[in-house]
């Protein structure tokens, strides 16, 4: 048996711990003959647990304690700590992981209520759950999320060789928030899901860039968010937003677009990461048998 769990690119510009999206990169736990004791096989290096403390399995223990030990294998194009949501696909394959080898029968809902309760926030294990484009909202006790088909456009993610770890960036933002900004902050938000709904890739692309809840506060943790808006000025593309917590920063554009922005991207000799070109991953996590 593998469970496949997705990347996931959070907020998309305005859409903080409401809006998230799921990508073409994944996290593989291929589920080997049980053990005396958890063993996990992967490629993370000696910071992540290869034992029962390692978070795929601790997730599939918190809800199910009785589960018999295992020998998993677990590969991930998912980079750490990197703002492509790897602590969320972890998660939602841990919570995949207890729901077949318990026969727990958890429905969807379920396991987003659960993995939401995990992450703290809903924008990554959302779509990590779901796939494709999600709008949600979780008030400590119920996440109701919603999934909406995005346009088929290409994520275009600038990787810096650095890990910024989601608790860090959480910490540069604010106690406080002036009324006026957070009502404009919200009617972007909405704006933006509207575009997603009639496919406006214009609209997308306007408001994409127009958030006020975090981006700002963010700036000097991830100076390549300015770097590329400005190195982009030039380029047709849809829209540029720094992804979950960053430090990646992520472009959108169409098809046509999309060659142009790589090679924009790659000629800047301040960019010294990964570009990599990502598309939609419309189903979410899976087990596949
Ligand atoms: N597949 C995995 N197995 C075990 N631990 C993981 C895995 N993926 C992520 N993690 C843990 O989550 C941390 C990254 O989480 P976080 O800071 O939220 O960043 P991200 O934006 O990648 O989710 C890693 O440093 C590691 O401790
Ligand atoms: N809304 C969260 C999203 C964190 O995403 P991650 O991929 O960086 O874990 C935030 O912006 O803090």
């Amino acid at each position: 048996m593998k469970i496949i769990a997705p990347a996931t690119s959070a907020n998309l510009g305005p859409g903080f711990d409401s809006l998230g999206i799921a990508l073409n990169s994944y996290l593989v736990v291929e589920v080997l003959e049980p053990l005396e004791n958890w063993l996990v096989d992967h490629e993370f290096g000696s910071n992540v647990a290869n034992d029962r403390n390692n978070l795929v399995v601790r997730t599939a223990l918190s809800i199910n304690p009785e589960l018999s030990p295992r020998h998993l294998k677990v590969t991930s194009t998912i980079p750490l700590a990197r703002g492509l949501g790897s602590s969320s696909s972890a998660i939602v394959a841990g919570l995949l992981l207890a729901n077949e080898l318990g026969q727990m029968n958890l429905d969807q809902t379920m396991l987003l209520q659960l993995a939401t309760r995990l992450e703290g926030h809903p924008d990554n294990v959302a779509p990590a759950v779901l796939g494709d484009f999600v709008a949600a909202t979780y008030d400590e006790d119920w996440c109701d999320a919603l999934q909406l088909p995005y346009p088929k456009l290409s994520f275009i993610a600038y990787i810096p060789n650095v890990e910024l770890r989601t608790k860090e960036s959480r910490e540069a933002l604010p106690e406080k928030f002036a009324y006026r900004k957070a009502v404009h902050g919200a009617s972007v938000g909405n704006v933006y899901v509207a575009a997603v709904a009639k496919q406006d890739i214009d609209v997308i692309g306007r408001m994409m860039v127009k958030d006020e809840f975090h981006e700002g506060y963010r700036r000097k943790l991830v100076p390549d968010l300015d770097r590329i808006r400005t190195v982009l000025q030039h380029t047709a593309h849809v829209g540029t937003y720094l992804s979950g917590a960053g430090p990646t920063v992520m472009t959108v554009a169409t098809q046509a677009q999309t060659a142009a922005v790589v090679a924009a991207l790659k000629a800047e000799p301040q960019l010294d990461g990964e570009v990599r070109v990502m598309s939609i991953d419309r189903l979410g996590g899976r087990v596949i048998n």
